[in-house]
């Protein structure tokens, strides 16, 4: 399992380019014969990710880093299918059909977790620590919270599908939506904001991989940018506003981890205030 230490938002002006990307950015997640693991010490998140190959199944092994007796001892995640076809995770010997974009949440306690190859499928996979055991449960994209937000005109036009957080699947700390943008609209999250209880990882994904997200990260006052490519990660510490745009279309993951699971404790600060 890679590590990566937390930051303070005074070390961002003196990060070059290859540091900046070494702290925040998360490339390389998706072999095919292994889950690959990262775990951040900001809120303990571990983010990881696998593609298995047709006719294949890879477990989630646990890490020698997370001193458990298997991965889901002490924590929970939340795990989305953001291959190009269907797949399947089964937790403790229950399976779960998995459409693309679909989110299953394993809970505190789950033993084993599997993940099946399709040939299309590639599951993405958050975890915060829990300490209260709730049900694993599967979403729908139908069974989603939509919410519509931005226009045409700003082109930030964009659906926010909300899974596991307070109105929907349940949980600890881990709240988890997938957003996806109207055709032609290429902002995503905007107004940036920030929600200083709470780190959030965007892994983005359905970009061509000849295209890219520039992605704003850093205090509203003093903003860097990451290149990004598909099947990405990006970090963003309490602190750290994250907002981007694509040169074509993309949908992501965004998940957080923290104190609270209030989706609206953000503090949004408008583009004309970001320098
Ligand atoms: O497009 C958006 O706006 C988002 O997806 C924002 C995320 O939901 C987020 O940053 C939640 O804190
Ligand atoms: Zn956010």
């Amino acid at each position: 399992m890679r590590n990566r230490h937390a930051t303070a938002p005074a070390q961002v002006p003196g990060f070059d380019t290859a540091a900046l990307r070494a702290n925040y950015l998360v490339e390389d997640l998706f072999p095919a014969d292994r889950v690959e693991l990262l775990h951040t010490h900001e809120d303990r998140i571990v983010i990881g990710g696998v593609a298995p190959a047709a006719g294949t199944s890879v477990a989630l092994e646990v890490p020698d880093g997370l001193a458990a007796d298997y991965f889901l001892q002490r924590r929970e995640a939340g795990i989305v299918n953001i291959g190009a076809g269907a797949g399947r995770v089964t937790v403790d010997g229950t399976g779960y059909e998995l459409e693309p974009r679909e989110v299953l949440y394993a809970g505190r306690g789950s033993r084993d977790v599997v993940f099946e190859g399709t040939g299309e499928a590639a599951y993405y996979l958050i975890s915060t620590t829990a300490h209260a055991e709730h049900p694993t449960r599967k979403a729908t994209r139908a069974e989603a919270t939509p919410v519509s937000l931005g226009e045409q005109r700003t082109s930030n036009e964009r659906t926010i599908y909300k899974y596991i957080h307070e109105q929907g699947i349940r949980s600890c700390q881990l709240v988890l939506g997938v957003t996806e943008l109207a055709a032609g609209s290429m902002w995503n999250t905007m107004p940036a904001h920030v929600h200083g209880r709470r780190t959030e990882i965007y892994l983005y994904f359905g970009l061509d991989p000849d295209q890219r997200v520039v992605h704003l990260m850093g205090e509203p006052q003093q903003t860097r940018n990451l290149i990004v490519a598909d099947r990405q990660a990006v970090i963003s510490p309490g602190w750290s506003v994250h907002c981007g745009f694509g040169t074509a279309a993309y949908a992501f993951v965004w998940a957080m981890g923290g104190e609270n699971t209030d989706y609206g404790d953000v503090v949004p600060y408008p583009i004309t205030e970001l320098r």
